[in-house]
């Protein structure tokens, strides 16, 4: 893949109107129902991301047939539970933890053999949390020492089973509950915490009984899936670079609007209101079953927390964006309970440990977490070690920093953001491609 690096300047007030893209997860998983439902699935806002777009390829390489009538639409024609094909080739799932370990559940349960790779950060990525479980369901799936490539023997008799997963995670979760489709009785997935429950809503949209409160979630194989339209929310993890960008430059004043509020998203609302953050939920609706509203994010001055243990699920995604916030706060921040972070697309606490020492920042990495003593962030160079949320994360922190931050390997970002950068700067950014 082509190198990008990325300057960002001090810049702002952040001000006006901001429409960020169509939420990942929920575009995933709307691919996935939409090719295995009877009937024709209309996609509208959904995110042209290379992680959605290769989980998009791999359908189509199994048979199911998209159209495109606009940027952000996609029509899905339904093959039916037990219409995919198999591909001789490769299924290359790129950056997308999301798409491999979701795929991985729903090949399981398929009567032909499929072999899931992904790019270099994904290979590195644990695979045994799915592989372990869909095993004890009957599933016959080899990894590569625990990791990607994941290769799926078709043909496996899977049965139901009640999981208790030892993290909390809605891959997991997910993965169990596409492979609980195709087998027989009845799958249950019970969390230490709860996460994300799109799997469950789009489940039950499309028809499927579904039993699921937070925390648990228990369906039947043998059913049918019947095709219904999926209007897209904005996606929180996106809008929480402009969120924590408008609290830490002084005098911005931003709206986010239509953002998906899945209260399973939102915990960086939370954690930064606790620091002082003043951030208003305006015109509060439902969209496609799931709860929306518009941000409005003032700047206002931050302070250091101890961040509540309970609410680090619901903002797994959102921490290297904390972390800037939290480097700028007066006083210490403390993160605990986050370990998750430790394999993401990058080991979360050490790349934005490095990169804020780089920055003249005080942080002490722990095994879960992080010590901030917030204060004033200088330039440097930064690593974004190929990850997406690391190189948006930084580009915020170069809005308030004394000098210009130069952050490598920044491609990714369309992984997630296609058009971070162009939105960024029309809102106040000073970002260059170096
Ligand atoms: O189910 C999903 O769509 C996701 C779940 C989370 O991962 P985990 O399940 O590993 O926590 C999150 O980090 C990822 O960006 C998307
Ligand atoms: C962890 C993420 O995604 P995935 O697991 O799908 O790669 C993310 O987008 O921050």
């Amino acid at each position: 893949m082509r190198r990008v690096d990325w300057t960002s300047r001090a810049g702002g007030p952040l001000r006006g109107g901001i429409v960020v893209p169509g939420d990942k997860s929920v575009s995933h998983r709307a691919l996935m129902f939409g090719a295995i439902a009877e009937g024709v699935t209309h996609i509208r806002g959904f995110l042209e991301g290379e992680d959605t777009r290769a989980t998009a390829a791999i359908l189509g390489q199994l048979g199911v047939r998209f159209e495109t009538p606009s940027a952000g639409e996609r029509v899905v024609h339904g093959v039916g539970l037990h219409g995919l094909r198999g591909s001789v080739e490769v299924l290359d799932c790129g950056n997308a933890g999301t798409g491999m370990r979701l795929l991985a559940g729903l090949l399981a349960g398929q009567a032909f053999d499929s072999t899931l790779v992904g790019d270099e950060s994904l290979s590195r990525r644990p695979m045994r949390r799915v592989t372990d479980p869909l095993a004890s369901m009957g599933a016959s799936i080899d990894t590569t020492d625990g990791k990607p490539p994941l290769r799926i023997h078709g043909g496996a008799a899977l049965h139901g089973v009640t999981y208790h997963p030892p993290v909390a995670s809605a891959q997991i979760k997910s993965a169990l509950l596409l492979a609980g489709l195709y087998a027989e009785g009845f799958t249950e997935v019970v969390e230490p915490h709860p996460t994300r429950d799109y799997t469950e809503s789009m489940l039950k949209a499309f028809g499927w009984p579904i039993d699921y409160s937070p925390g648990r979630a228990r369906l039947e194989g043998g059913h049918v899936l019947r095709a219904v339209d999926v209007d897209v929310p904005a996606d929180f993890s996106s809008a929480a670079f402009f969120v924590v960008a408008a609290c830490i430059v002084p005098g911005s004043d931003v709206r986010l609007k239509a953002v998906g509020l899945n209260p399973r998203r939102t915990g960086l609302l939370a954690a930064l209101r606790l620091m002082g953050a003043d951030i208003v939920v305006e015109n509060e609706r439902r969209s496609g079953g799931e709860p929306i509203g518009d941000l409005v994010v003032r700047y206002a001055p931050l302070h250091g927390v101890e961040l509540p243990l309970e609410v680090v699920p619901d903002m797994i995604d959102e921490f290297p964006a904390l972390f800037v916030a939290a480097a700028v706060a007066d006083g210490t921040t403390t993160i605990r309970g986050a370990a998750e972070l430790r394999v993401k697309e990058s080991d979360r606490i050490a790349s934005m440990a490095s990169g804020l020492k780089a920055c003249g920042v005080s942080i002490e990495e722990l095994p879960d977490g992080a010590i901030i003593r917030g204060g004033p962030i200088g330039g440097g160079h930064i690593d974004s070690h190929g990850d997406h949320r690391i190189a948006m994360s930084f580009a915020i922190a170069g809005l308030v920093a004394s000098a210009p931050i130069a952050i490598g390997d920044c491609a990714n970002v369309a992984t997630s953001f296609p058009g971070f950068m162009e939105l960024a700067n029309g809102a106040g950014f000073h970002l260059v491609q170096a």
